[in-house]
């Protein structure tokens, strides 16, 4: 019998999958004992990723690099807040009312946070005493600060510390977000604000080397930031134990349980080990909560949840002047031209439906010699890194992008959004204009309305605007209202009077929504998202 042929009958092949490879072993029996190992990418991951992101600063000046507040910061303070549920613990008014440790107090101070927003006031204190919080408040209103500060002060006067000698790290929070830039910059936001202390966080994203992503998390990890796509990963490789957990958090909680994400999340809070909703902390914040995904949300929410409001749910923020103009297809983009000669070098971001256009149009407009860059899902991390670093230091003032830049972002000096193509709903249209106009400070957003695509949207856009007090062209109230043959309904009427809509109360802005949007809130391309 030749060699071969007795492989074939008497050898012992295995699979075992580690860091992206499969590694094939072969064992063969007789007449001597021989192994020999193969490896080949898991098929599925497509091929093994290798890049590992440039370390985060390590300088204090760059750690501490401030979003400067803007003129309209004060006036948050006139923001309607409505909190829900039974027996809420009172708002703060000062971070000293906060009693935060005096490392965080020191962090949060070089930070230039001098007093604390709304939604800061309410959801720190809310958080400290334990409960369980669905949060809504408008764009750039500083939702991080108040889900991590709370969250670190515990830790902090916990003594929490991090461990470097074990194989299994086992967080105390985890946090997850939807795109990697998103949760990158979370992380950094947690780790500004740990700075000097023993508490460790760690953030997982795709399209970073996993072996990398392992190291990190081994040398210690109390806060573990990631998209759920490699949190899963992670945590079934065994890496992450979650046994010490007392936190998790949702940020953009309404597109964490739309239904592009719903089925990780349930994984997630089913994974061996996590403590049940009773046992842990698990709080939500977003600036949209459609009514069926509250619905949805309570299933990961203790009973006595409480619903904080921050002006109307779902509300575009004030701070952003709203222009819709009525273009065809065909002239966007002399329509777009028009606009960044005028903006010159001030910060905009392009908001377009498909990958393939933000390459197309991030040509054009290179062509025309205006310096440009893209993000979009087919780009690789290391691009998509460079864009966001080329737009945020200026070197490219426009980035052109898809629905991946929506959410989240915080780019200081973004002046400027324009919606090149509309989004097919309305939340997606707030958190995109949300880009700018952030922490007090104004911004502008253009969108082009292309009456033969974008003519389901004009009602809720009506009806946005005129909640942001912005001036509804009445082409637009025709388009909405006019041809479809609609009630008495008045667009203005409700839009400045603050409303709650915890599902819990019955709902009102949300309810008079034309066409509720599907339950996925991805906008177009939904594998741009993590
Ligand atoms: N109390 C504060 N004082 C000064 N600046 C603050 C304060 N709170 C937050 N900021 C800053 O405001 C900016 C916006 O905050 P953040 O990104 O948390 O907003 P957000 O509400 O999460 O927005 P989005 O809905 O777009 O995710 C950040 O640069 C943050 O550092």
């Amino acid at each position: 019998m030749t060699l071969e042929r007795f492989r074939s009958r008497a050898s012992v092949q295995n699979e075992i999958k580690y860091e992206g490879l499969v590694y094939q072993v072969t064992i063969v029996m007789a007449p001597s004992l021989s192994v020999s190992v193969h490896t080949y990418d898991i098929p599925a991951a497509g091929p093994k990723v290798i890049y590992v992101p440039p370390p985060p600063p390590e300088e204090e000046d760059a750690i501490f690099n401030q979003f400067q507040t803007g003129i309209n910061f004060d006036k948050y303070d006139d923001i309607l807040v409505d909190v829900s549920g039974s027996n809420p613990p009172p708002a703060i008014m000062t971070f000293t009312e906060a009693n935060l440790c005096e490392s965080l107090n020191k962090n949060v101070s070089k930070s230039g946070y001098i007093k604390p927003t709304p939604v800061q006031k309410y959801g720190i204190p809310i958080i400290s005493a334990g409960r369980d919080l669905m949060a809504c408040a408008q764009t750039g209103s500083g939702k991080t600060a108040a889900f991590l500060l709370p969250i670190l002060q515990t830790l902090m006067s916990d003594g929490v510390a991090a461990s470097r000698f074990s194989e299994q790290q086992e967080p105390e929070a985890i946090i997850v977000a939807p795109t990697r830039e998103l949760i990158n910059q979370i992380y950094l936001e947690a780790r500004k604000f740990a700075f000097g202390t023993c508490v460790r966080p760690v953030v997982v994203y795709g399209g970073i080397s996993t072996g990398y992503t392992i190291r990190e998390v081994c040398k210690g990890c109390n806060v573990l930031c990631g998209t759920p796509g490699r949190l899963l990963d992670i945590i079934g490789r065994g890496k992450i134990g979650l046994s010490k957990l007392r936190y998790l958090v949702l940020d953009e909680a309404d597109r964490m349980l739309d239904m592009g994400f719903e089925p990780d999340m349930r994984k997630l809070v089913a994974s061996p080990g996590m403590p049940s909703k009773e046992e842990r902390q698990t709080l939500m914040f977003s600036a949209t909560y459609p009514e069926e995904i509250q619905r949805m949300a309570a299933d990961f929410l203790k009973v006595d949840y409480l619903f904080l409001a921050v002006g109307v749910v779902g509300g575009a923020c004030s701070d952003v002047e709203q222009q819709v103009l009525e273009v065809n297809q065909f002239s966007k983009r002399d329509q777009l031209l028009e606009i960044l000669k005028i903006t010159g070098t001030e910060r905009t971001m392009v908001f377009v439906e498909t990958k393939r256009k933000a390459d197309f149009i991030a040509t054009y407009l290179c062509q025309e010699k205006l310096p440009t860059t893209s993000i979009h899902g087919d780009r690789e991390q290391r691009e998509r890194e460079q864009a966001l670093a080329d737009f945020r230091t200026g070197r490219c003032p426009i980035l052109v992008a898809t629905s991946v830049a929506a959410r989240g972002l915080d780019i200081e000096h973004v002046q400027h959004v324009v919606n090149f193509d509309l989004p097919n709903n309305i939340d997606e249209y707030v958190h995109r204009i949300g880009r700018t106009g952030r922490c007090g400070n104004t911004g502008r957003a253009v969108s082009f309305f292309d009456p033969e695509a974008d003519t389901q949207l004009a009602r809720s856009l009506v009806k946005v605007l005129s909640g942001a007090q912005q001036t509804v062209p009445d082409w637009l109230e025709k388009v909405a209202f006019g041809a479809h043959g609609t009630t008495a309904y008045n667009p203005r009427g409700s839009g400045s009077v603050f409303a709650s809509t915890d599902t819990r109360k019955g709902g009102s802005f949300q309810a008079e929504k034309q066409a509720p949007p599907p339950v996925s809130n991805a906008g177009g391309d939904d594998d741009e998202w993590e």
